[in-house]
């Protein structure tokens, strides 16, 4: 007993690494990136985005003090606030109107991966989501860490996602990151040897389809 977050992601190393280390992410920090795999990935996102704020909203619903509901409320700010704001200007640019974003087809990658945390955290409880969204804000929040970290990365007027990285290394998401894991290591500390194991399947399944949604992008796939 005494579990924290970061027993969780050593629980599913291989998978992690392959999540935060993906192709698409080292194409994103060489700038390397094929602009066609990128702007499928942003409207998808897009979609991901808009679920992903209801599954916050579902954490909000499932929450029994203030404290969870603050932290739900984060999460929920975080999403609807900072990315999905920044995220329809930053399609713009790339070329994406909001007329087109609202007329998208779902991929099956957008929708396995959104439709899961919705069922995890509807099927468990508030651990079981908060586990289930966490290879998200806690995963991209380690991505901009790895990028910074990386000697081939390019920052810059050089690298042509240069506000995509700055966007999730900023403090205003960083915070929303630590956040999370604090919140995750206080409910992780009691939980018995049994319900670490479940909490487990669930982390490896989420971040398994985050691996999903990165290649979706790379193939294009829909
Ligand atoms: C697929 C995916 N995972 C995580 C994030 C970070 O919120 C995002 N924007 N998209």
């Amino acid at each position: 007993m005494g579990y924290r977050f970061s027993d969780l992601t050593a629980a599913c190393q291989d998978d992690w690494r392959a999540h935060i280390e993906h192709d698409f992410v080292r194409g994103l920090a060489e700038g390397t990136l094929e602009e066609g795999a990128f702007r499928h990935y942003l409207k998808q996102d897009y979609l991901f985005l808009i679920h992903f704020a209801r599954a916050y909203a579902l954490a909000a619903y499932k929450s029994r003090t203030l404290d969870d509901l603050r932290q739900a409320h984060e999460g929920l700010k975080a999403i609807v606030d900072l990315e999905l704001g920044l995220h329809v200007g930053y399609c713009r640019d790339w070329g994406i109107s909001e007329a087109d974003l609202a007329e998208l087809p779902e991929a099956r990658a957008t929708m396995a991966y959104t439709r899961y945390v919705l069922d995890t955290g509807n099927r468990g409880d508030l651990l079981d989501l908060h586990v289930a969204l966490a290879p998200c804000l806690v995963g991209y929040g380690e991505i901009a860490d790895w990028i910074n970290a990386r000697p081939g990365t390019v920052r810059g007027d050089a690298n042509p996602f240069e506000a995509w990285i700055a966007m999730y290394e900023s403090e205003e998401f960083q915070a929303a990151r630590r956040a999370e894991e604090a919140w995750l290591d206080a409910r992780l500390k009691d939980v018995t040897p049994a319900r670490f194991a479940e909490l487990t399947q669930v982390f490896r399944d989420a971040t398994r389809l985050e691996i999903d949604f990165w290649q979706m992008g790379l193939d294009r796939a829909d």
